[in-house]
């Protein structure tokens, strides 16, 4: 992108916490005392003057020079100090070092650390000696460092005041630092804007005083329309979480750099609609309804996160036609229901439901009565998925023998037997386990014939979803004894807060174990969806990939070369074309190109060179059919 057009205001910044993410005088000290059997004693009450000279709570003068004494640092642990710092520019700082190396000429480092240090650290972008106005140490003879050179004005309480004084820029200034000295420069009327900077470290007192709060230089440059390497700050990146996905999820989502909101437990349509408004990533669990109103309230809405497997509670087609894609977690809780199924199998097969609440109300009931061991026994797996499909091998190994259905092709494992229709599954099964999807086709999938079907004394789980199942006739087939018992943890309504009451036909039925959908909810499923699904959705928004979204076309891209174009469009003929016509039109070259399309949408990814002009990107924005373009700096 090229320069704006009117001279930038003179840009002034704070070196510790502001250009670097440490202190430096810290990490002197941390450096020169290392080995030393006071050092961590020394080094806390260095950085508490630190802080306090930084809040403004003790005159800058009084910090530096008790910091200088507790230091015992020598001229050789400069150049370590150096190499340290290097390592710990800012992040958002480096990434956009490209526009400290353009714009060097208005861009000064003002501080009251050290010369020694900083002139090094900020060469490396651009900037030169002479916008470096820093303090200066002074050394004895054998290298030690004694203090600082008295006659610098950073030296001084008021030292950044005197020294813009000094400096008498011509123009707008804008001070960007953590420290209340920063904020100095504007109280005093040397600086048109004072800018918190907080990225690594935020001080209540100092943010107090902010004309505005920069989270990240990207807010900045955003904010000013300057050349940066995101083409959006990630701070404006909204997460909301609903019903209390692990908290790994939000830990990531803030690493990452968004502002992450939490709900706990589910939202209503009408409560999601009104939280929706400019929140451009929403994660929730198998309970909350994203359907096309709450779509058509979302205005930033990216992507959607499934923090689970299924995504029947999500419009999908909607979404993808909205531009959104949307990822669940497809294997991280697969075990767990596995487990959970196993051990229903053997709790039903043994009567535990009916012994259980017996023994808690005093009752022995020893007899062997309906009771059976699993060995030999048939399992019928409807569905034979990620789940079906371990569970059978699961069964085998303790000694079931498994048949399974599945309406579409599946790799047979161990000794399972395919049936050809589920009739056949149904008749020979001692225990039938549902392991289908939610698609709303499945919907009563098994009822009054189903039940009928199957053998008198019969099993019956369902941990898939709630509404492939007829309740009433499940209820009846167990009243009626024609089923020997039932586990069901999935319903097709469900509380949604733990402090709303479960009111179901199954309740107190004899035999029949009630679970609270607790499939997947094992510490290890919820920490695996928690690390997967953000990944893949900041892989998505960060380079375009696809792959695993389940409504948008998965494309798996590589590397980024130069900016990448990303392009969501209607799939109606021509937009490809079209697109293309715009880049030749400005003499863009393309460096790469890739597009998949599904029945709805088009996605088209356009890598390009760095040179181009605004204009493309308007042009492009206007081709028609566009639902949503982004680029990728
Ligand atoms: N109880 C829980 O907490 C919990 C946890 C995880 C998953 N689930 C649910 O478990 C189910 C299975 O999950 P998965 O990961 O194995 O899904 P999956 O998509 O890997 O497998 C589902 C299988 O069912 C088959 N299928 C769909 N409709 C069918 C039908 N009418 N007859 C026969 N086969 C049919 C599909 O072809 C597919 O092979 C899903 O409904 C999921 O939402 C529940
Ligand atoms: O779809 C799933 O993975 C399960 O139904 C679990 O859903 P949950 O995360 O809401 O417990």
């Amino acid at each position: 992108m090229s320069a704006p057009a009117a001279p930038l205001p003179y840009l002034v910044f704070d070196f510790d916490s502001t250009f670097t993410q440490v202190e430096g005088l810290d990490e002197l000290a941390d450096i020169a005392l290392a080995g030393r059997p006071d050092a961590a004693e020394r080094v806390a009450q260095i950085r508490a003057l630190t802080d306090q000279g930084m809040a403004g709570e003790i005159g800058f003068q009084e910090s530096l020079s008790r910091r200088l004494a507790l230091l015992g640092a020598n001229r050789a642990h400069l150049a370590p100090l150096v190499a340290r710092l290097k390592t710990k520019v800012s992040e958002s700082i480096r990434r956009n070092g490209n526009f400290f190396r353009q714009f060097a000429d208005r861009i000064y480092v003002v501080s009251s650390g050290f010369r020694e240090f900083i002139e090094p650290v900020v060469a490396d972008f651009g900037i030169a000696p002479e916008h470096v106005l820093a303090n200066t140490f002074t050394f004895d003879e054998g290298g030690n460092i004694t203090g600082c050179d008295p006659q610098n004005v950073l030296s001084r309480d008021g030292g950044k005041i005197r020294q813009l004084v000094l400096l008498d820029l011509d123009g707008p200034v804008y001070v960007l630092g953590d420290g209340y000295t920063d904020y100095q420069i504007r109280e005093a009327g040397l600086a048109h804007r004072f800018y918190a900077y907080t990225e690594n470290v935020t001080r209540p007192t100092v943010v107090a005083q902010a004309d505005e709060v920069l989270p990240t230089f990207d807010e900045f440059l955003y904010q000013l329309k300057l050349p940066m390497t995101l083409s959006y700050p990630k701070n404006r990146i909204k997460v909301l979480l609903l019903e209390n996905p692990d908290a790994r999820a939000k830990e990531l989502f803030l690493a990452e750099g968004y502002q992450v909101d939490t709900v706990p437990g589910g939202l209503d349509e009408d409560e999601l609609m009104a939280r929706i408004e400019g929140v451009s990533i929403l994660g929730i669990r198998s309970k909350t309804q994203v359907t096309q109103r709450v779509l058509d309230a979302a205005n930033r809405l990216i992507a959607i996160g499934a923090f689970c497997i299924g995504t029947n509670q999500i419009d999908l087609t909607g979404a993808m036609k909205k531009g959104v894609a949307v990822f669940n977690a497809p294997f991280s809780n697969t075990r767990s229901v596995v487990e959970l199924a196993l051990g229903e199998i053997i709790v039903l097969a043994r009567r535990i439901p009916e012994k259980n609440p017996k023994m808690h109300a005093g009752e022995w009931d020893k007899s062997a009565s309906g009771s059976f061991e699993i060995r030999g026994k048939t399992l019928g797996i409807v569905g034979y998925g990620n789940i079906g499909a371990q569970l059978s091998v699961v069964a085998e190994a303790v000694g079931m023998k498994v048949v399974y259905f599945d309406v579409a092709e599946k790799l047979q494992l161990g000794n399972a037997v395919k049936c050809r229709t589920l009739e056949e599954l149904l008749e020979q099964s001692d225990v039938v386990t549902l392991h289908i999807d939610g698609r709303a086709e499945n919907t009563n999938y098994i009822g009054e014939k189903e039940f009928a079907l199957m053998k008198k004394g019969a099993l019956f789980l369902n941990n898939a979803r709630g509404h492939v199942v007829d309740v009433p006739a499940l209820a009846a087939a167990l009243r009626s004894g024609h089923l020997g018992g039932a586990a069901v943890d999935v319903f097709p309504y469900e509380p949604k807060t733990n402090s709303e009451s479960f009111e179901n036909e199954l309740r107190g039925l004899p035999n029949v174990l009630l679970t609270p959908h607790i499939g997947g909810s094992t510490a290890e499923a919820q920490r695996n969806i928690a690390e997967f699904v953000p990944e893949r959705i900041m892989q998505y928004i960060n380079t375009g990939n696809t792959q695993q979204s389940v409504n948008f076309p998965n494309i798996q891209l590589p590397a980024q070369q130069a900016h990448r174009l990303i392009h969501i469009h209607a799939n109606v003929p021509g937009v490809l074309a079209n697109i293309n016509n715009v880049l030749a039109q400005h003499h863009v070259n393309i460096l790469g190109q890739y597009l998949k399309t599904n029945e709805h949408i088009g996605y088209v990814i356009t890598d390009i060179d760095r040179q181009y002009d605004q204009e493309v990107i308007q042009a492009l924005r206007a081709v028609a059919h566009t639902i949503k373009f982004r680029v990728l700096y």
